[in-house]
C-alpha cells in the first residue's frame, strides 16, 4: 500500500511550534481556530448557489460598501470561532466599524494576540462563482496583558506581525500562511476535512510576465503608474507582459506568488489613497509576499514600514515579484522628478 507521507497542517503546526520565538502553544491554538472557521466557510461557499447566501445583506459597512450576505456570514463565523475559544484579546474586521473586545474574559486571562481580518475578500465575485478569499493578520498586543485591549494594539506597522495568511476558496480551498519563517501552502481535502501540505516553502519569482490592475481606472492613475503600464505593454525584450485581473486580491496575489507578476491597486483622483485597506489586506499580503522573496510597496515606500493611524485606512498597493514592484517605484519616482 502506497504510504501517504503528506503532512497535515495540524501536524505541521505542532512540529513548528518551538520555531516560534514566543512559543506557548497559544499561536498554534489560534491558527487552529482560524482553520476551523475556514472549513466552515469553505463548506458554505462550495454550495453558495444552492442556499440563500448570495447577494446583498441590505447593509453597508464602515467603508460605505454594500455588505454581501457572505461577507457577514464569514465575519460571524471567524469572530464567533475566535471568541468562543477565548484565544485572542481583540479582533478587527473589515465588516465592523470598531475593534471587537472579547467580553467576559476573566481578569486572569493572558491572551496576548489580536487578529485583524478581511473575512471575505473579492466580494464583487461572490455571486458569479469566481474565486474569493479570507485574509488574516496577527499581532502581539502592546497594552499590558489582562487589561482591556486598546486601539494601539491594532495600529502596529506590518513588520510587527507575528503571523499572516490567506484562505483561497478557488478550484480547491487552500490556506497559505507565514509566522516569519517562510511561507507554506496547504490544500483542504474536503472529504475528510484535513488540510495537507501541498506547497512547501513557497518562493515568489523575482521577475514575471504578468501584470494585474483594473485598467478601467487607467485615465485616473498617477503618471508614473500609467508609464509603467505602457512599459508592460511595449513590444520589447520579454514584453508585452500578459494582463490578468481576477478582481479578488487574494486570487491575483496568489497567482503572482506562484508564477511571478505584479498586482497593482493605485491611487486615483477619486480615491487618492487607493481602495485597499492597509491593516487587513495590504500588511498581511505584504508579509506573506516578502517572506516568499517578493516585495510590496505603496509606490514610494515598503508597505510593512508604514505606521497606521486608522483601523480602516487605505493605501495604494503594489505587490509581487521584487524586480517588478521595484520597477513600479522607479517609474513613480521618475514621474515625480525624484530620479
Ligand atoms: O473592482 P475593483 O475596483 O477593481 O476592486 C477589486 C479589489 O477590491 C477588492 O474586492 C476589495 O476587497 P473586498 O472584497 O474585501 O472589499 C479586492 O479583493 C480586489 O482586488
Ligand atoms: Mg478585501
Ligand atoms: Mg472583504
Amino acid at each position: 500500500m502506497k504510504k501517504n507521507t503528506r503532512k497535515t497542517l495540524d501536524e505541521f503546526i505542532i512540529e513548528r511550534q518551538d520555531h516560534f520565538q514566543y512559543s506557548t502553544g497559544e499561536l498554534s491554538r489560534l491558527l487552529n481556530s482560524i482553520l476551523l472557521a475556514a472549513r466552515v466557510v469553505s463548506y458554505k461557499i462550495r454550495k453558495a448557489g444552492l442556499i440563500d447566501i448570495i447577494g446583498s445583506a441590505g447593509a453597508t459597512n464602515v467603508q460605505g460598501e454594500d455588505q454581501q450576505k457572505l461577507d457577514l456570514y464569514a465575519h460571524n463565523v471567524f469572530v464567533e470561532t475566535l471568541v468562543n475559544r477565548e484565544i485572542v484579546c481583540g479582533i478587527a474586521s473589515e465588516e465592523n466599524d470598531n475593534f471587537i473586545t472579547i467580553e467576559g474574559l476573566d481578569e486572569a486571562h493572558n491572551n496576548k494576540y489580536v487578529v485583524l481580518m478581511d473575512p471575505l475578500d473579492g466580494s464583487s465575485n461572490i455571486d458569479v462563482n469566481v474565486s474569493v478569499g479570507t485574509i488574516f493578520s496577527v499581532y502581539r498586543r502592546i497594552s499590558p496583558v489582562g487589561t482591556p485591549v486598546a486601539m494601539e494594539d491594532f495600529l502596529q506597522p506590518g513588520i510587527k506581525q507575528v503571523a499572516a495568511g490567506y484562505i483561497l476558496y478557488g478550484t480547491s480551498t487552500m490556506i497559505v500562511y507565514t509566522t516569519g519563517k517562510g511561507v507554506n501552502g496547504f490544500t483542504l481535502n474536503q472529504a475528510i476535512g484535513s488540510f495537507y501540505l501541498s506547497h512547501p516553502n513557497m518562493k515568489c519569482p523575482e521577475d514575471g510576465n504578468v501584470y494585474s490592475v483594473n485598467e478601467g481606472n487607467y485615465v485616473h492613475f498617477p503618471q508614473g503608474v500609467k508609464d509603467y503600464i505602457k512599459y508592460c505593454q511595449e513590444e520589447k525584450e520579454n514584453r508585452p507582459y500578459t494582463s490578468r485581473y481576477i478582481g479578488s486580491l487574494v486570487s491575483d496575489c496568489h497567482r503572482n506568488l506562484m508564477r511571478g507578476g505584479v498586482y497593482m491597486y493605485p491611487s486615483t483622483f477619486k480615491t487618492p489613497k487607493g481602495k485597499l485597506r492597509l491593516l487587513y489586506e495590504c500588511n498581511p499580503m505584504a508579509f506573506i509576499t516578502e517572506q516568499a522573496g517578493g516585495y510590496a510597496s505603496n509606490g514610494r515606500t515598503r508597505i510593512l514600514e508604514m505606521v497606521p493611524t486608522e483601523l480602516h485606512e487605505r493605501t495604494p498597493f503594489y505587490c509581487g515579484s521584487k524586480n517588478m514592484v521595484k520597477k513600479v517605484e522607479e517609474f513613480v519616482a521618475k514621474s515625480e522628478g525624484k530620479k
